[in-house]
């Protein structure tokens, strides 16, 4: 058995050893030489599986360590007979930690009172849940927008998203990344639905480039000054669009998912997909030792806001004055931890609240 991995998902290297031949490459490397007689794909979003990969090998699954998929050719897999895998919710909670503390910074900086806010989430599954329960938590009113859910749901309070668009101050998407089907979400946000929205509006885009577009979103922010926008992901990654990237108060390299929290599970969903496939009995596979062992304490009179930033200096993650270096930011980040990692006590916020956007409370 052969499996081509990609070298930067975390706690891989030895756990396949044992069964196959592994061979790890950079995931914008991985080629149809490298594939051609794998039976597995290991991979990340650096890795495009399409026909131009794929076709002619012989590869049975692809596992992907990531939530998203849209790197991967779900219409040639399905008609070629390839398994593919995901790693569903894995890193939402590291979403949600980047949104608040994004969130957190334009509140800051911008004086406004979250008190009197509307947060509008598009796209409500595994991330934009915890989105809507931060916004909660911060006081706003929360509106939501996810017509594949309502269809199936039919949820009373959901909004459509010209109407969520209209009322919101905080604008955040958490979609996948279509271009065909119902209700695709390809420039969703665009010169057309922009006119709909607040000239102060703050737009948050943490879940693909290309769900937002770019250009549109930037002349609307050159018109209005007190618009403002947070951006973790791009449309031509690692490319980004620098005045895009100078104008917004937050321009990061695709790391909002980069907890350790997030990488652990991420491989461990990929690592027993394989297993179960090719049924080699690694369940319930944790990384030994477990580094999601090791807690933190915080402790003391501060509120919701400062104890977020204590978990997380978005500022830090800021890209803009070495875009050329995207790629290479993400492949040596320095995972950070999510919020379930910390354990709160006599802090100014109700333990149910911090428990409800996954904090530990003492
Ligand atoms: N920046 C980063 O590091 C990360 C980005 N992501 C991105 O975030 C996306 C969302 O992640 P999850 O919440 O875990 O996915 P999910 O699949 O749990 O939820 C997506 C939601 O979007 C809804 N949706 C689909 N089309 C829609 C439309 N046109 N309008 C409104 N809602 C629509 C779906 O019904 C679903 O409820 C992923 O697909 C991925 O692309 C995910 C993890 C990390
Ligand atoms: O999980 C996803 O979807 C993401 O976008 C990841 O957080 C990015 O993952 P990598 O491909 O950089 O591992």
């Amino acid at each position: 058995m052969k499996i081509v991995a990609d070298t930067h998902i975390p706690f891989l290297k030895g756990v396949f050893e044992p069964f196959a031949d592994v061979v790890y490459l950079s995931g914008n490397e991985i080629g149809k030489r490298d594939v051609k007689d794998a039976d597995a794909l290991i991979v990340r979003t650096r890795t495009k599986c399409n026909d131009e990969l794929l076709f002619g090998t012989k590869v049975k699954l692809i596992a992907s360590a990531t939530i998203g998929y849209d790197h991967i050719d779900i219409d040639y897999c399905t008609a070629n007979g390839i398994s593919w895998a995901t790693a569903p919710g894995c890193n939402a909670a590291a979403v949600q930690q980047w949104v608040g503390a994004a969130i957190v910074k334009w509140i800051k900086s911008r004086e406004r009172n979250p008190e009197t806010l509307t947060l509008g989430v598009v796209g409500v599954g595994n991330v934009g849940q915890k989105v809507v329960e931060l916004g909660r938590a911060f006081g706003m009113k929360v509106i939501c927008c996810d017509p594949p859910r309502d269809e199936h749901e039919n949820l009373p309070d959901f909004l459509s998203l010209e109407e969520l668009l209209g009322i919101a101050d905080i604008i955040t998407f958490h979609v996948p990344l279509t271009k065909s089907g119902k209700y695709p979400t390809y420039h969703m946000l665009n010169e057309t639905s922009l006119q709909l929205c607040k000239p102060n509006a703050l737009f948050v885009n943490s879940s693909r480039g290309g769900v937002i577009d770019e250009g549109a979103l930037l002349t609307f922010l050159r018109e209005n000054p007190k618009a403002d926008a947070a951006i973790d992901v791009w449309e031509n990654e690692p490319n980004l669009l620098v005045e895009l990237a100078k104008r917004a108060i937050v321009a990061t390299p695709h790391i909002a998912g980069y907890s350790l929290e997030g990488k652990v599970m991420a491989t461990k969903m990929a690592v027993e997909a394989v297993s179960r496939f090719f049924k080699l009995g690694l369940v319930d596979w944790w990384p030994n030792p477990n580094p999601l062992n090791e807690k933190f304490t915080i402790k003391g009179n501060i509120g919701l806001f400062d104890l977020i930033q204590k978990t997380y200096n978005i500022d830090a993650d800021d890209i803009r004055s070495n875009s050329q270096l995207f790629e290479e930011f993400r492949n040596t980040y320095k995972y950070r931890r999510d919020f379930s990692a910390y354990i709160v006590s006599s802090c100014n916020v109700n333990n149910a609240i911090l428990k409800r956007i996954g904090f530990q409370v003492l």
